[in-house]
């Protein structure tokens, strides 16, 4: 693209994704730069709005997957930031998690992996103790979909068999492996990598599992809001004196995870196991999460978009073209593995998250 010529990024998003993603201070950035940030409207099909060199999206169902699909056709020089099919991957817990096994990385002293699960289809599974005995107890269930919705985030910290009885399948069951309460996200826009500190669940240990009792829900804890955050039973665990990892580490798991997932936005979160202490988890992967929560937010982002439309970055404009374009992650034909689309953890009922956990 000339680089006088505006770039237009057309966003379907969600409306609390809309309000804490496209902030002033973002499509004001974006302006100066020469890119347009464009509300897509969703009463109106896609292929009736545009031009768009770029289509940014967290939206689904066969509908928008059609409605891109058509757009794609007749606009083959946009890019949609990611394609819906490597997205599903994301949407089921097993499917994402492989991802990361798959990776090949040379990682000198530091290693890397998944914590041990299983999924779990059936109640007789379930209860069939044999089917699972290489996991201990503490596990924790996890809904088998993550999806997005409430219920996709709703998980269980189970303790002992009677801790089962809630669960309702399909749900994963894995290792609850002590870290130290604090988790590391890391946040991937395009080639941009950075690795956050946030307040996870504490530490059990093997005499305080004796004492506790079946099982304990909770619900998107590295997201406690600050009132939670300084109860004194979180503030027992000190975020600012814990190390980060090996920002190359961090980098090559997820320049990896980028190429494996064909993902451009993403970000996953990373534990670090208290028996081993150069060896990292990796438990969850989400699509375009909340960026806003990212310091300079912005300034990534425009430079991403920069790079979709073909417009010089920031830094390029200061050196003069002198640096190399970031390519964008291809869309890709990824054949998934078996993705169930309905599901519940624990009793299904609708509880808040429990800010105080008693373990
Ligand atoms: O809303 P936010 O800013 O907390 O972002 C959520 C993410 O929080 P994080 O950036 O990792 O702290 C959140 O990450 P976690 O699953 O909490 O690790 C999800 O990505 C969530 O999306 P969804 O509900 O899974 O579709 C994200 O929610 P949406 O913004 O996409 O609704
Ligand atoms: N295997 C595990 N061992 C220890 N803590 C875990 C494990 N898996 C998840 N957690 C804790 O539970 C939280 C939620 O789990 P996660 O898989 O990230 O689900 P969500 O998609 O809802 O964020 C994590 O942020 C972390 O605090
Ligand atoms: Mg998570
Ligand atoms: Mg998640």
């Amino acid at each position: 693209m000339a680089d006088d010529k505006r770039g237009v990024v057309g966003y379907a998003l969600l409306p609390k994704k809309q309000q804490s993603f496209i902030q002033d201070s973002l499509l004001s950035l974006c302006k100066s730069r020469g890119i347009d940030l464009v509300r897509i409207d969703q009463d109106r099909r896609l292929i009736d709005q545009g031009p768009f060199d770029c289509v940014l999206h967290k939206m689904y169902g066969d509908d928008w997957r059609k409605q891109l699909e058509e757009f794609q056709i007749e606009n083959p020089n946009s890019t949609i930031i990611d394609s819906p099919v490597s997205i599903e991957r994301l949407h089921n817990r097993i499917s994402m998690l492989q991802a990361v096994s798959e990776l090949k990385i040379e990682s000198g002293t530091d290693t890397f992996g998944i914590p041990k699960q299983i999924v779990i289809y059936d109640k007789d599974t379930l209860f069939d103790r044999q089917a699972w005995e290489f996991l201990k107890y503490p596990v924790i269930a996890k809904p088998l979909i993550a999806d997005g919705s409430a219920k996709s985030h709703k998980m269980a910290l189970i303790f002992n068999h009677e801790g089962l009885n809630k669960l309702r399948p399909p749900i994963v069951l894995q290792e609850f492996v002590n870290h130290g309460g604090v988790i590391f996200k890391v946040y991937v826009v395009g080639e941009f990598v950075k690795c956050v500190k946030r307040k996870s669940l504490p530490d059990v240990s093997e005499e305080k599992l004796k004492s506790l009792e079946g099982s304990l829900p909770f619900s998107q804890v590295s997201n406690l809001t600050s009132d939670e955050r300084n109860d004194k039973y979180y503030k027992l665990m000190d975020l600012e004196e814990t190390e980060l990892p090996p920002q190359s580490f961090i980098t090559d798991i997820a320049r990896g995870l980028r190429r494996g997932l064909k993902l451009n936005l993403f970000n996953f979160d990373v534990i670090r196991d208290a028996r081993i202490g150069n060896r990292y988890l990796v438990i969850d992967i989400n699509y375009f999460p909340g960026y806003a929560k990212m310091p300079g937010y912005e300034t990534v982002l425009t430079d991403f978009f920069c790079d979709v439309v073909g417009k010089k970055s920031l830094s390029e404009e200061k050196e003069k073209g002198g640096v190399d374009k970031l390519q964008v992650v291809p869309n890709c034909d990824v054949d998934l593995t078996k993705i169930v689309s309905k599901t519940c953890c624990s009793d299904g009922e609708e509880k808040e998250k429990s800010p105080v956990l008693q373990v």
